[in-house]
């Protein structure tokens, strides 16, 4: 079964992933490929650089992630070009990480930009975890040292909560402790294997 996993900036995807690898399910992670595809020596580093200027690199030639991301942060036309780089690999390797994962296993595959990019109709379930816009920014100034101000710019550069849920077909609220998320991902997850996904 292939499931979409999705949520904004700081809405707790990373934790619900590592949650339901701990289930059984194999977890394809976006955001870990959009570093590897951009690793020294990369054809997409190269991309980068080509693209946005070797000031986007650290001293030790590999990409200096605080600089890019204060470009395209602030410039919707620049965050586009690095997506139309970057995308087209991030789904590649997914792709091919999913072909290496044992025949019968629930692969979750984590993709911030999911409702953005129009990917649902891709997956057979799509979760998608919800905390108010608030939660994400504290969550972002407090965990991550972010500005508010930078913070917001993340979130702004993303879907509304309501385009999100608008694909979910369970949602996954995220504004309680840990483990009143752990308890509600085990009960999605369990339904998900016993009576397979529901809302397509
Ligand atoms: C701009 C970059 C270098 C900043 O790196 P940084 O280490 O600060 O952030 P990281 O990659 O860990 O992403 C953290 C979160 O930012 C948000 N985010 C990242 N890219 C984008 C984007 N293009 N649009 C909106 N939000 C984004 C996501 O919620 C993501 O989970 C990096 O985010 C990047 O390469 N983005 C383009 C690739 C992309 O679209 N990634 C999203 C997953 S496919
Ligand atoms: N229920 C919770 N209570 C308190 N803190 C939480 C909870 N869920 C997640 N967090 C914390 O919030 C932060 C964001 O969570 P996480 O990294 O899982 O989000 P994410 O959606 O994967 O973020 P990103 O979009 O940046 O990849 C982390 O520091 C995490 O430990």
């Amino acid at each position: 079964m292939r499931v979409g996993l999705t949520g904004g900036v700081a809405s707790g995807k990373s934790t619900v992933a590592a949650i339901l690898a701990g289930l059984g399910a194999v977890v394809v992670d976006a955001d870990l490929l959009a570093r590897e595809v951009v690793e020294p020596g990369t054809p997409g580093l190269a991309a980068v650089v080509e693209a946005f200027g070797p000031g986007v690199l650290a001293d030790d030639g590999s990409l200096d992630r605080p600089a890019l991301g204060a470009v395209v942060f602030a410039d919707p036309d620049a965050r586009r070009r690095l997506e139309a780089i970057l995308h087209p690999l991030i789904r590649a390797r997914g792709a091919e990480l999913e072909a290496a994962a044992p025949a019968g296993t629930v692969v979750v595959h984590d993709i911030p930009l999911l409702a953005e990019t129009g990917q649902a109709e891709r997956f057979e379930a799509v979760l998608v975890v919800d905390v108010p816009v608030e939660t994400q920014v504290q969550r972002m100034v407090a965990d991550r040292g972010m500005s508010r101000a930078d913070a917001l710019a993340r979130v702004a550069a993303q879907a509304t909560r309501e385009e999100r849920l608008a694909v979910a077909t369970h949602v996954v609220e995220n504004t309680g402790t840990r483990e009143d998320l752990r308890e509600r991902v085990t009960e999605v997850f369990d339904s998900l294997v016993s009576t397979g996904p529901t809302g397509r």
